[in-house]
């Protein structure tokens, strides 16, 4: 036969850029160090479950190599409860369709609570990766006192250990260090998950408990002790509430009171550049699609940046100084009691903010019963869109007064507001939970985290990515509604003796006028029939386009002014409040209802969300209309 006995070649290395997935406990500085390596923007926030989907990235190490990495939502274990850690698990073990398994493995560990942390260590040792271990957040343990014998537990580990301080700069460079070591990377397979299993969680303790025996030392129970300090009061079944209520109170009264000098700036800006090309040009078509169209429409959106920057300053701040989970624990009961589980939460949190991430962060709710009535009803939460046009009703029509003599009348009805789109979240979770058949609550398993200061360079890239997010709406979605609403509202023009504006006859104006059979009995005017509909696109473009309808419908001199006071002249306040009422429910809001449709699978529950909202949304504003018509008169 002639065979030829062959030496074994030494292992391949890896021929393409190296993947390196980021892998730990939910909250243990994942996002940062991605963050840190890769120079990117991903969203840090001290509680678990931030990141929901895998980012990817890439470095260069001060060796010279060059590495793709992955930041993967948090796991405890890798046998996987919820849709995230099943990306977490898929990704490790390689058994996501046309993604090979990861080249090396970073697994980040939190310093200051090896306990935990070190289970998942060990199972995902027995996938027999490349693997590097990142002790993180060490600078907090060191402040703590907690030692920890890195070349010990690099021996007990059979890997190479690193120490990294993700939030700081050069806090990764030791990890650079670890990954020139291990170049080039050999080519290797993941074991089968089973190997995972194979051994007990009695055994794996057993060994946690061994290594850390062996690796740490703790101050004599100094562990937390400030935070436990805190929490008996934050958490304080009397106190707490009470804490939260004033912290969520002085955040809408800082909404209005804080932002008129920013505004006013913004205002006379854009004023500013209307007069000026008002000045400049005859009048004539193109001007009018200038200032009427763009400045006004777009312009009138722009004004409400500063109090969006507000409220999200003091989400940031609560969001990493590691309020947000005790809030949490705080209304654990209140959700309990309409059947929500209390990881329904955090979802229901970013929902503050757009109802998109929301329904994404859903996934890290294990009971899919639970998880669709939380994607439900996120929508209802308040998102930052709907600000603009509450701040636009509220400024034309609430005085600016103080109730009590330090609380401002309009931060009041705002607070109103939100409370009002939480109250109907539980209430419509309530009846879902019924129609769908109630399960058994499942306790919160909500992991504390220690307290820190916010770090201010986390503050700022929170401020900012909210900053670019608005600015470029206005700059794209309603810039590009306005100029088309512009369109429709000025062609055809006025009839030979018109009597009404020009707008009256215009596509828009005959649009406006055939929803206002509908809308009529809910005290909506023609032209607000008009801003619903671009409105649907995104809930600011509505006040664009009530500004645009607005300018097109003033003549001479009144064209200088403002949005605010016209509306405040040509609304009544039953008019006002319904249309609030309208935007607390409305599904105005297509990319939300598209979101829904990917995450539940299919158009059925978006159709239904719709549907739903659009009802409470008519219910809500009709009573809303005519109690206030019969109170207060039109
Ligand atoms: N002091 C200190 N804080 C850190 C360090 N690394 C991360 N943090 C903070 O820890 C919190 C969590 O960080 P993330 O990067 O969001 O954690 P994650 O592991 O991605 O969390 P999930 O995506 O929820 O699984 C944030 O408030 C960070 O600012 C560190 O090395 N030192
Ligand atoms: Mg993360």
């Amino acid at each position: 036969m002639g065979a030829v006995e062959k030496q074994a070649p030494p292992a391949p290395a890896v021929s393409r850029t190296p993947m390196m997935a980021l892998l730990g406990n939910p909250n243990c500085g994942k996002t940062a160090l991605f963050n840190r390596l890769t120079g990117a923007r991903q969203k840090v926030a001290n509680y678990a479950g931030v990141t929901i989907e895998r980012k990817e990235g890439a470095f260069t190490t001060s060796g010279g190599n060059g590495f793709r990495v992955l930041d993967l939502p948090g796991a405890y274990s890798l046998t996987a409860h919820t849709p995230d850690e099943e990306i977490t698990r898929d990704v490790v073990a390689g058994l996501r369709k046309g993604e090979p398994a990861p080249d090396v493995v970073v697994c980040v560990v939190n310093a200051t609570n090896l306990r935990l942390n070190l289970r998942l260590v060990l199972e995902i040792k027995r996938l027999g990766l490349p693997m590097i271990l990142a002790l993180n957040m060490v600078d907090v343990a060191k402040k703590r006192g907690i030692t920890i014998d890195a070349d010990r537990l690099s021996q007990e580990l059979g890997m190479p250990v690193v120490e990294t301080v993700a939030v700081q700069a050069g806090g990764e460079k030791s990890l650079l260090r670890a990954l020139d070591m291990m170049w080039p990377l050999p080519v290797s397979q993941p074991h089968a998950l089973s190997a995972i299993d194979a051994v007990g969680v009695e055994a794996t303790q057993r060994e946690v408990r061994r290594i850390l025996d062996l690796v740490v030392s703790n101050p004599a129970s100094g562990e937390d002790r400030l935070s436990e300090k805190v929490d008996d009061i934050v958490l304080h079944p009397v106190l707490g509430p009470i804490i939260l209520a004033v912290l969520m109170f002085l955040v809408f009264q800082a909404v209005f009171s804080w932002a008129n000098v920013p505004m006013d700036m913004i205002k006379a800006g854009v004023d500013g550049v209307g007069e000026l090309i008002k000045g400049a040009m005859a009048d004539g078509i193109l001007r009018s699609l200038l200032v009427e169209g763009i400045l006004g429409g777009a312009g009138s959106v722009l004004v409400f940046l500063p109090q969006i920057l507000i409220l999200f300053f003091f989400i940031l701040v609560l969001e990493d100084c590691g309020y947000l989970p005790r809030a949490a624990f705080l209304l654990d009961r209140l959700m309990g009691g309409v059947g929500l589980s209390g990881r329904a939460f955090i979802p229901l949190l970013s929902s503050f903010a757009c109802a998109i991430p929301g329904v994404m962060a859903a996934r890290t709710i294990q009971n899919p019963r639970d998880r669709l009535v939380t994607i439900m009803i996120a929508p209802l939460m308040t998102c930052s869109a709907r600000l603009p046009v509450y701040a636009l009703i509220i400024a034309a029509f609430i005085p600016e007064r103080e109730v009590y003599g330090f609380l401002s009348l309009q931060g009041l009805v705002l607070f109103a507001l939100y409370f009002a789109g939480i109250f109907s979240a539980m209430a419509v979770a309530y009846f879902f939970k019924r129609a769908l058949g109630a399960n058994q609550q499942q306790p919160l398993m909500l992991e504390l985290p220690a307290y820190h200061w916010p770090h201010m360079q986390n503050l700022a890239l929170g401020l900012w990515e909210r900053c670019k997010i608005f600015l470029s709406r206005v700059g794209t979605i309603i810039l590009t509604l306005m100029i088309l609403l512009w369109f429709l509202s000025s062609f055809p023009g006025a009839p030979e003796g018109a009597t009404h504006p020009p707008i009256y006859y215009s596509l828009a104006g005959i649009l406006g006028r055939g929803l206002e059979y509908i809308f009529a009995p809910i005290g909506f005017n023609w032209q607000i029939c008009i801003a619903l509909v671009p409105g649907l696109a995104a809930r600011e473009v509505a006040v664009g386009a009530l500004g645009t309808v607005y300018a097109l419908s003033q003549s001479g001199d009144e064209l200088a002014q403002s949005l605010e006071p016209i509306i405040a002249a040509s609304w009544t306040l039953p008019t006002a409040l319904s249309l609030l009422a309208w935007y607390v429910f409305a599904p105005q809001c297509m990319s939300t209802l598209s979101v829904v449709r990917r995450e539940t699978g299919g158009t059925r529950y978006a159709l239904l969300m719709a549907g739903y909202m659009f009802a409470l949304a008519y219910i809500a504003s009709f009573l809303t209309y005519r109690i206030s018509l019969a109170l207060i008169g039109g």
